[in-house]
């Protein structure tokens, strides 16, 4: 299949004050997010003066993606769009067609299964294309990536980083604690065609970056950013209430890598730098915060290597990968299709 362009589509975020309530009404829209929930989370990004750290690390990858395509002979133009929040996806859409591109690769900005890291980016992927109309572009999202060397190593090396700034007399009492964000239970028992797939290549994800990292360790892998309303089941524990309980258990100190992650956005500078933080100071335990892959070379070398399994003809000898989960480039259609959803 020829492709003409790549497309890096992401989540979003407000960059003004004023764009933080439009933008988590987008977010939350039909999703039955208590009005609370929404105020608390208002607060998190006014903290930052109304400034989500995820569009400038967006503009930072499609930078870097840019420069690696050309040093590397990929003579594909790279689109950016959102889901969220401007750049809207559809607008892009739109400038994609504008130019006369026909059939794109996407890189979203997840590495896992399930609706709302994979599934839900193809809806959007759909409306905008919808939104934009017949004469579209074709946009197929490239693949899962949770066990790419390009996405375990750097990680790996961060929790190296990270380790390095804790007592290394007190190594025996130090633990590794891996963070993603919770889902509902329901959204992780319909992920992927057989269900489970989100703990699954978390789990596998934790596993490999454990070993890469600090295999001497214990290491658990536990949820944050838990939303929705209260009566509503998500993954647990809660990073925070894991925290007391290891400081309960005598573990001294923590490094938290949140292998859930490509970048460092809001939900790592608050809900981790900042509130887990706190919870841990307040435990006593000393804590580091474990770095997210962002620009390093070796993630922006794997969305090449990505977009060359799609279109060299060897391609799909190419597929580095570390883990042993099912792998596939197309999800078949009942994928993570999500439940009714409670309001
Ligand atoms: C699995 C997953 C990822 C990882 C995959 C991926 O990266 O896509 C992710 C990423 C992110 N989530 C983000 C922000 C938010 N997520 C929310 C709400 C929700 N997230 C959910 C899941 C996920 N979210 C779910 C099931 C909800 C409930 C509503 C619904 O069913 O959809 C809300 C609403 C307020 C609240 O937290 O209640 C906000 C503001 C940001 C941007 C941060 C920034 O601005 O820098 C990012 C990267
Ligand atoms: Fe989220």
């Amino acid at each position: 299949m020829a492709y003409d362009a790549v497309v890096l589509v992401s989540f979003g975020g407000p960059e003004r004050p004023e764009d933080v309530m439009p933008f988590l009404q987008n977010v939350t829209r039909g999703r039955g997010v208590p009005p609370e929930r929404l105020e608390e989370v208002a607060e998190h990004y006014q903290h930052f003066g109304g400034v989500s750290p995820i569009n400038q690390q967006c503009r930072e990858l499609l930078a870097a993606i840019r420069e690696d395509f050309a040093a590397n002979g990929i003579d594909l133009p790279v689109y950016w769009g959102n889901r969220n929040w401007d750049p809207m996806l559809a607008d892009t859409v739109a400038q994609m067609r504008d130019d006369g591109v026909q059939h794109a690769l996407a890189f979203v900005t997840s590495a896992f299964g399930g609706y709302s890291s994979c599934r839900q980016y193809q809806e959007d992927i759909a409306a905008a294309r919808a939104a934009v109309g017949a004469d579209a572009p074709l946009v197929d999202k490239l693949r899962q990536f949770w066990d790419h060397p390009g996405f375990v190593e750097p990680h790996a090396d961060a929790v190296r980083v990270a380790l390095a700034q804790l007592d290394p007399a007190k190594r025996s009492t130090t633990r590794l604690v891996f963070t993603a964000h919770s889902i509902p239970d329901s959204m992780d028992a319909n992920a992927g065609p057989h269900g489970f797939r989100y703990t699954a290549q978390l789990a596998e994800t934790a596993r490999l970056v454990h070993a890469a990292a600090a295999p001497d360790l214990e290491y658990d892998l536990v949820w944050q950013s838990r939303s929705g309303p209260p009566q509503v089941p998500w993954l647990e524990p809660d990073v925070n209430d894991h925290l007391a309980a290891l400081a309960a258990q005598g573990v001294t100190g923590v490094v938290v890598s949140p292998i859930g992650f490509v970048s460092d956005h809001l939900e790592v500078v608050w809900d981790l730098d900042t509130e887990a933080l706190e919870t841990a100071k307040q435990l006593g335990l000393d804590f580091v915060r474990a770095g997210t892959p962002g620009t390093d070379p070796r993630f922006v070398t794997m969305v090449r290597e990505l977009v060359r399994e799609r279109t060299d003809p060897e391609g799909a000898t190419l597929r580095r990968r570390l883990g042993e989960l099912p792998l596939w480039d197309t999800c078949p259609t009942v994928c993570c299709v999500p439940t009714r959803r409670p309001s």
